[in-house]
């Protein structure tokens, strides 16, 4: 049974997925310190969290089950993904379910500081009827400037079109063409801010969008520029705006985020009359809860049950073509380096993958993870697809990765070689329609068998009668052969024998055929 703990009033309707899940155990729970989680989150398989729970090295250091840390919604600052990349927790987000409502927001924002709703709201309550003081500005022949085009920028651009505004935007990652296509017009930061009425940002909050508007932005503004964040508090310099402010450049600003959530009570924001505040509701509508929850339930329980999941954030995304192309070689390729792992007994150097076949037009390096993986598992604690590669750098481990064009005998061949300082092992696996997975070659020997189960392999001089006495030998000691198969280059040349067997084989039995003189090497393996 895995046990998912759902924080920060995640919507009920779009965990129901979890909750009908026979393998599933809900725990709900609200405003824990991270004390309290770090008590609790040993029990745990999974930790679904919005905005309001830091998930932080300690928690995840005590999660010693912790498979997967869901954050329902887009942005994932209040996650530590390196301490979960270390320890193999699986980091996914949901980043298309909330766009529509931030971007509504957005627009709610705009017009508010454009008309000045909130104050005039206040004032009107309050038993004023002033109707001079909130005398606005349109929207229709205005500029507007979006910093950040992804998801909730881009839908920003639409509505500010149709609103009859001129749509100026920057982010690294928009072509000139899809800028055009949109009707956008690129500029820089300092561009924008000198000729845009309205400036709203759209970007994480990374080292470079850090502070992107601050003082020198504000000098270039045109006096009268409203700004807008719907996106993450510290993109725009929060000081710098109440001076821009005072001095008379900005005439209005909305802000949903700020640099501390929640802000202080003496926060400059909160009694500014120019500037109008909500608590980081960008998400919250009942669509978008129920939309990110659903989302992440989804692939929470993909990833809990070992099924292919797409949204992780701590590993590159695949795309869906890749993934369906590469997903039916994930357990082969897995296979191929737990068999390799299980070779050496000393530290690996380098591995090397060569693809070849129908695997050479695809972006292979998914299935390098699950071989990579494999490998390590034998070495390391806690190894898995989302870890695997940075263990391996951080060894200094070689991972080198060839594409050979179509091999010889199969339309798609894994070869994987193992290095360490004094030995190599070579093994190869092909996925044959009609029989599954099959290591196909070992070192330099063809075989053919099925990479599971408890296997024998002996190495030998290719002499007759060989094969009677090992098959003697272990029926004698009530060991059962499934299958047997023997490859050699030559025929009198060296050879190895491949046996698959029905249950592991007593150390004893191991020892008897180890010292039959005609055997060189005689291992065991379990896949
Ligand atoms: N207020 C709220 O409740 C919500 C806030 N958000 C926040 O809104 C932001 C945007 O979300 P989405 O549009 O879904 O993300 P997205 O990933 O689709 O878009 C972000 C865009 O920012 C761009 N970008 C990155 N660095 C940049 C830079 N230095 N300069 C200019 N552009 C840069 C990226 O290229 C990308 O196109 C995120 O920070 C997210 O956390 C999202 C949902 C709700
Ligand atoms: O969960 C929330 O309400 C916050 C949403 C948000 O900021 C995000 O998705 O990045």
């Amino acid at each position: 049974m895995f046990k998912v703990l759902v924080m920060d009033g995640i919507s009920d309707m779009g965990i129901q997925l979890l909750y009908d899940a026979a393998d599933v155990e809900v725990d709900k729970k609200n405003g824990l310190s991270e004390d309290e989680l770090v008590a609790i989150i040993p029990d745990y398989d999974a930790i679904l969290v919005r905005s309001a729970t830091k998930v932080t090295e300690r928690i995840m250091g005590a999660g010693n089950r912790l498979k997967v840390v869901g954050r329902a919604g887009v942005g994932v600052d209040n996650i530590d993904l390196e301490a979960a990349t270390k320890r193999g927790i699986v980091v996914i987000n949901a980043p298309d379910g909330n766009t529509i409502a931030t971007c509504e927001l957005t627009f709610a924002m705009i017009m508010s500081t454009a008309r000045m709703i909130p104050q005039a709201y206040k004032k009107t309550v309050g038993g004023e009827w002033d109707r001079k003081t909130f005398v606005g500005v349109e929207l229709r022949n205005k500029v507007i400037g979006i910093l950040g085009m992804g998801r909730i920028g881009s839908e920003v651009a639409k509505r500010a079109k149709v609103f009859g505004m001129e749509v100026l935007g920057y982010d690294p990652f928009l072509t000139e063409e899809r800028a055009e296509q949109m009707g956008v017009k690129l500029g820089t930061v300092n561009d924008i801010c000198s000729k845009a009425d309205f400036i709203t940002v759209h970007t994480p909050l990374t080292n470079e969008t850090r502070h992107m508007i601050s003082r020198p932005q504000f000098e270039l503004m045109k006096k009268g520029a409203r700004i807008v964040n719907c996106a993450r508090g510290g993109i725009i310099d929060e000081m710098a705006l109440v001076e821009a402010i005072e001095a008379g450049i900005v005439a209005g600003a909305a802000f949903d985020v700020f640099e501390s959530e929640p802000p202080a009570a003496d926060h400059p924001f909160l009694n500014n009359p120019r500037i109008i505040v909500t608590p980081h509701l960008g998400a919250s509508t009942i669509e978008a809860q129920e939309n990110v929850a659903i989302d992440v339930s989804e692939e929470v329980l993909h990833i809990l049950r070992e099924e292919p999941f797409k949204n992780a954030v701590n590993m590159p995304p695949v795309p869906a073509n890749v993934l369906n192309a590469l997903q039916p070689y994930f357990n082969l390729g897995e296979k191929l380096g737990d068999f390799l792992g299980q070779t050496v007994d000393t530290a690996v150097s380098e591995i090397t993958v060569n693809y070849s076949g129908d695997l050479t037009d695809v972006d292979t390096s998914p299935l390098t993870r699950y071989i990579v993986k494999g490998v390590l598992q034998h070495q390391l604690e806690g190894v898995n697809v989302v870890n695997a590669m940075h263990l391996a750098k951080s060894r200094n481990l070689n991972i080198v990765v060839q594409k050979s064009s179509a091999s010889k005998t199969f339309t798609n061949l894994v070869s994987v070689t193992l290095k360490t300082k004094n030995e190599q092992f070579t093994l190869a696996g092909t996925l044959l329609s009609g029989y599954g997975e099959r290591i196909v070659q070992i070192d330099q020997y063809p075989v053919d068998f099925a990479p599971e189960g408890n296997l024998l392999l002996i190495s030998h001089n290719d002499k007759p009668g060989i094969i009677g006495k090992v098959g003697t030998l272990l029926g004698s000691n009530d060991v059962n052969i499934a299958t047997m198969q023997v490859g050699r280059k030559v025929i009198g040349g060296s050879a190895i024998m491949v046996l698959t067997i029905d249950k592991h084989t007593p150390q004893n039995v191991l020892e008897q055929l180890a010292a039959l003189p005609e055997l060189t090497n005689v291992r065991e393996f379990s896949l």
